[in-house]
């Protein structure tokens, strides 16, 4: 597939929901993913960062400001389009997993590629791929109960790298596992990091965060600082107080084309989950018959 150089472009984006008092979720913010760079994204309650993240995988569109994903930009594109881009340009990682509790790991991984058409074999055959790819070989044909909470989140990975996707966006990945678990998640994220995958992580945790490129600080709707980290490549120590697996500098904001952002401004409102129809890879619930169905296919192969 044809992909610019850039994973993502945020131009200006502005979000406004329009209660009593208007809410600046986003308040002019610009910045550029690079394919194959390692973003964090942190900062306070209310910053932000959902916000953010919503507009970068597909599920909400800004008020005002441009989203471009793989080169497409995203406020152009109608519900349909914008679904179709989310399911093969976007990877979701979630805190809670979103597993789909009545599929196998194997099935789970398969699914994204279900709604893509790819034929039953080759989905087998890739989701499979993904699964020894993240050591999880031996427990393809698990259920996601049969499964330890750092397994959930490998084959919650593999499953949103399953369509090869321009970027995978996770939402405090490892928030629901202990320290040592979190180090093998994290480091499973390094590698397909090294492999080339695109990755942008929200997390609170600050040794989290440090495992990226960059951390792109939010305050109040707007990028605060970009502080730029020391990329060494060694996986990460369990977080001490205070210490984080790598060593970190800060780096002015804007460098390497990032300008924080935030002037303020005029803006239309709506509701961020109005057009949200779930993220691509993680439409769970609503296409559990589907994958139901898929399951009923692959049975016995
Ligand atoms: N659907 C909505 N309607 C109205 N206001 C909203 C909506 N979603 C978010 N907001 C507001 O937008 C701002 C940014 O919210 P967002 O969820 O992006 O923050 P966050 O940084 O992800 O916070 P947290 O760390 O608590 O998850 C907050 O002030 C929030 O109250």
């Amino acid at each position: 597939m044809a992909r610019s150089g850039t994973a993502v472009v945020l131009e200006d984006v502005r979000k406004t929901y329009e209660l009593a008092e208007p809410v600046h979720a986003l308040d002019g913010v610009t910045l550029e993913v690079s394919r194959g760079s390692y973003t964090a994204i942190m900062g306070p309650s209310g910053s932000g960062k959902s916000t953010l993240m919503n507009l970068v995988g597909c599920l909400d569109t800004p008020t005002e400001g441009r989203v471009v994903v793989d080169g497409q930009d995203v406020t152009t594109l109608d519900g349909r389009e914008r679904t179709d881009l989310r399911g093969t340009q976007v990877g979701f990682v979630f805190q809670t997993f979103n597993l789909m509790p009545r599929l196998t790991a194997l099935e789970n991984v398969a699914l994204p590629q279900l709604f893509q058409g790819v034929g039953r074999g080759e989905r087998r055959e890739r989701a499979r791929e993904l699964l020894e790819r993240v050591g999880l070989a031996d427990r393809a044909d698990h259920l996601p109960s049969e499964l330890s909470g750092g397994q959930r989140q490998r084959v919650a990975l593999a499953r949103a790298l399953v369509n090869e996707p321009a970027i995978v966006l996770a939402d405090e990945p490892s928030g629901n596992l202990d320290t040592e678990t979190e180090a093998d998640v994290l480091d499973l994220f390094a590698e397909f990091h090294d492999a080339g995958t695109t990755l942008v992580v929200v997390t609170h945790e600050r040794h989290v965060a440090e495992r990226a490129e960059r951390i792109v600080h939010l305050l109040d709707g707007t990028i605060e600082r970009i502080e730029k980290l020391e990329s060494t490549g060694e996986p990460t120590s369990p977080p001490g107080p205070g210490v984080g697996p790598r060593s970190s500098r800060d780096a002015d904001a804007g460098a390497d084309g990032e300008t924080p952002g935030g002037d303020g401004g005029d803006r239309g409102g709506d509701d961020p989950t109005s057009d949200a129809d779930g993220p691509g890879t993680a439409s769970d619930d609503r296409d559990a018959d589907s994958s139901t169905t898929d399951r009923d296919d692959d049975g016995g192969n």
